[in-house]
């Protein structure tokens, strides 16, 4: 992994302004999921550890929750100007320790530093209210302040975006952040750690500390200093963070797991409708959480569509992601490996037929064929488990009425396609879907404008958007008698 700016690669954590070992002295192996081999090692900070980048970011928060919005404005925006200019190597970690082709690795840096453009402006921008009173005798305004301490437990998918979505905000509204990263992919957080320094943000005010899951979340979901916990990840450890913040009344931001539709109309563009399916079922080699899970098509083009998305997925090259012309990367580890085998084999048991793919890549490893199955119903694991993988399960259906009520047969509502060139038709599919994001004609949903979130199961609250930092205030209203 060669990097223009070597003091981006970090073996060390940020806690209070200062790059540290662990107490216990333990590290924790990197490898890159297309070679197996070991490419770092970081810290295995200890429960202790974490109390001290607790109490740090209590400290830091005292001063950078009273400094002036515009300062903090102007912190932020030295942070993304060094995440843009330092996007090569940004990708280049991300490549590395997540396996994604390049391309997609440089497209999310730069997707990760939208959030910390978009917040730093967000920052000037928390308004308050006056509210008439009920008594001409009192006033009544409204202001709005930081939570205070906040933690983010973030996933491996998107190493970088997944932690700016929930810091920038985080701190644009005067909180500190503590992040802690999935284990595999610890070392672009480290980087932004060494960006954000760069930038001048202040002893505390954003920390990343590494070791493990259980341990660290732990520590911060039972400490009363932590205020607010955002989590991204699956929602079985969702359902374990949001019990653990129980005790301590925690604010919750949770971005879960999804099974989102793909819904294909006989009135669709179908050339259109396959260039989404391409989009929004292989991107990160089927690992993010808004990928379609399963493909609904309508009968009449059934094999039409088929025909050709499967042309084009058999097309897809499939390589180390710093290879040219590579779109699917490794699997993040064999466990991913297993859950698409299982799932195919299911499907195939219970009468679903293989159209192209199929089976783990001629290259080895985590590699897996991009894969079409035809002919799947709501019987199989396929249709009810989220695959995390480049399989894309088509089913079929009659009517408008059948589909929706397929598509909402779940308990998640993340994101949901669909597509069509009939305009009742849109505003009728829109609206009947129990998801939080709709695509309509496109596979491809995600920017730091929108409010990212789901409902359901698939959790609380929304990231981005100017709904993404109220996630980080708190409402407080002065009722003052002047008379
Ligand atoms: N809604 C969204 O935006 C997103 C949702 N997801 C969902 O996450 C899943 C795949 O991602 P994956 O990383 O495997 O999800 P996990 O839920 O397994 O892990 C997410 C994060 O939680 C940590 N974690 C796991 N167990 C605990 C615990 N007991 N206490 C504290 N932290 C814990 C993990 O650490 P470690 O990895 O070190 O074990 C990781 O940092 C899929 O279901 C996907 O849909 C993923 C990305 C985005
Ligand atoms: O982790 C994920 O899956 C991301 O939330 C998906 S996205 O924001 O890049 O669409």
């Amino acid at each position: 992994m060669k990097l223009k700016n070597p003091t981006l690669l970090r073996d060390r954590c940020l806690v209070n302004g200062e790059w540290v070992s662990g107490s216990k002295g333990e590290v924790i192996e990197v490898d890159n999921p297309a070679t197996g081999k070991i490419i770092a090692t970081v810290p295995a900070l200890s429960a202790s550890d974490t109390e001290n980048a607790i109490h740090a970011a209590q400290t830091a928060f005292r001063s950078w929750s009273k400094m002036a919005a515009k300062d903090r404005t102007a912190v932020l925006r030295r942070w993304f100007t060094l995440m843009v200019d330092n996007a090569d190597d940004l990708a280049a970690l991300m490549t590395a320790e997540q396996g994604k082709p390049l391309a997609e690795a440089k497209g999310e840096a730069l997707y990760a530093a939208s959030f910390v453009e978009w917040f730093a402006e967000e920052a000037k921008r928390v308004y308050g209210e006056t509210i008439p009173a009920p008594t001409n005798n009192k006033r009544i305004v409204v202001i709005k302040q930081p939570i205070g301490v906040c933690a983010a437990i973030t996933p491996w998918n998107f190493p970088a975006a997944m932690i700016t979505r929930k810091a920038a905000p985080a701190l644009a509204a005067g909180c500190t952040m503590i992040v802690r990263p999935a284990e595999k992919t610890p070392l672009t957080a480290l980087a932004l750690a060494e960006l954000a320094q760069q930038a001048g943000m202040p002893a505390g005010v954003f920390q990343v500390i590494t070791g493990d899951a259980r341990e660290l979340g732990g520590a911060l979901t039972a400490s009363d200093i932590v205020t607010k916990l955002s989590f991204t990840g699956s929602t079985q450890v969702g359902r374990l963070l949001m019990a653990q913040c129980a005790p301590t009344i925690k604010k919750l931001s949770l971005e879960l797991g999804g099974n989102a539709p793909f819904i294909v109309f006989e009135d669709a563009d179908l050339d259109a409708a396959v260039e989404g399916a391409l989009a929004s079922k292989y991107r990160n080699a089927g690992q993010t959480c808004v990928c379609s899970n399963r493909l609904y098509v309508q009968d009449a083009v059934y094999d039409q569509f088929a025909e050709k998305l499967a042309a084009r997925v058999a097309a897809l090259k499939v390589g180390e992601g710093h290879q040219p012309e590579v779109l699917i990367g490794p699997l993040i580890d064999g466990n991913a490996v297993k859950k698409v085998e299982e799932h195919i084999a299911d499907a195939l048991a219970k009468g679903a037929r293989l159209v192209t793919g199929g089976k783990t890549h001629a290259l080895g490893g985590t590699f897996f064929e991009p894969t079409v199955l035809a002919e799947v119903t709501q019987q199989m694991k396929i249709a009810r488990e989220e695959t995390f993988g480049p399989v894309a399960p088509l089913f079929r259906f009659h009517s408008e009425e059948e589909v929706i009520a397929m598509a909402n047969d779940t308990e998640f509502g993340l994101a949901a396609y669909f597509y069509t060139e009939n305009v009742r038709r849109t505003w009728r599919v829109a609206e009947a879907l129990e998801y939080g994001m709709v695509g309509h004609n496109t596979g491809l949903i995600s920017n730091e404008v929108a409010p990212f979130g789901g409902v359901k199961q698939s959790g609380l609250g929304r990231e981005g958007s100017h709904h993404g930092i109220d996630e980080y205030l708190e409402i407080k209203y002065l009722c003052s008698e002047i008379a």
